[in-house]
């Protein structure tokens, strides 16, 4: 796949945008002025050591965790100035697809879906609800699954699942923790191709926190290296991997599985 080909819809403008971000846990400094921007279109993947803040970035983008410093924009909007009702409304215009969106378990994979879309949208026609269903399950290839349950699915399938979730809201950005994350190398080739489909057909921009590098590398126009608490290295995974920064180097030398 080459991501270079990808036209972003419009590279001008920004849609996140993290300024002077800083996050400690007692004495353990995690985020120590941390600065990004995604544009939008654009995948952008967070490479990191275990340990490195990954997690906690996506969290604070998320509105779960709160910094003790800096401001992050999404779509427009500053987190910290905007009331609970706002970051709710904020928030229905962002994918989740994190490895603790748990899926219900005793619910068809249609209800699944349809639960979430009619618990924020009010007042849809069953035609309008069966339509954005199959739509969204579509879109990840699982249409033939709609009468099953979750747990008949495999580790795989569950996660398109989950993705298919995130869709039936229409996401203008979506945040990935881990996608590939326990899959076996041709499953995660399938989930990278798939972020790559819900790039292109729903016109999404997203953030990736992954250890993958095949999925860094196949989905996303751009890399960030978090390493001991900013990014030290911004770009393209060609520029990050050709760097002659040390530490950066040696994450590479453990990782490299291409
Ligand atoms: N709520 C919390 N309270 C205290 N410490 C925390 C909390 N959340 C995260 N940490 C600490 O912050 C550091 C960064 O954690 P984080 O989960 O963001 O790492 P990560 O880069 O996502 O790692 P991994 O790749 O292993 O998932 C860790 O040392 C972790 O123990």
């Amino acid at each position: 796949m080459e991501k270079d080909k990808i036209q972003l819809i419009n590279p001008e403008e920004t849609v996140i945008k993290i300024e002077e971000l800083y996050k400690s846990f007692g004495e353990l400094e995690v985020l120590k002025g941390v600065d990004l921007t995604v544009q939008k279109g654009e995948n952008l993947a967070v490479l990191g050591r275990s340990g490195s803040g990954k997690s906690v970035l996506i969290k604070i983008l998320a509105g779960l965790l709160k910094p003790d410093r800096g401001n992050v924009t999404m779509l427009g909007k500053q987190l910290g100035q905007l009331q609970p009702k706002e970051l709710d409304e904020l928030r229905l215009r962002m994918g989740f697809s994190f490895q603790s969106s748990a899926l219900y378990d005793g619910m068809s994979v249609f209800d699944n879906l349809s639960f979430p879309l009619t618990m924020n949208i009010k007042h849809l026609s069953r035609k309008q609800v069966n339509d954005a269903v199959e739509e969204a399950l579509d879109a990840v290839g699982l249409i033939d699954k709609i009468e099953r349950n979750p747990e008949e699915l495999s580790g795989g399938q569950r996660k398109r699942l989950g993705i298919a979730r995130t869709l039936i809201m229409k996401p203008e950005i979506m945040l990935y923790d881990e996608p590939t994350a326990g899959l076996d190398p041709v499953t995660c080739a399938e989930i990278n191709a798939l972020i790559v489909e819900v790039q292109q057909q729903y016109k999404t921009s997203s953030i990736i926190i992954t250890h993958d590098l095949t999925c860094a590398k196949n989905t996303c126009e751009r890399i960030a290296m978090l390493i001991d608490g900013t990014f030290l290295k911004i770009g393209t995974f060609e520029d990050v991997f050709n760097t002659d920064e040390e530490q950066i180097k040696k994450f590479f030398s453990y990782n490299f599985t291409l």
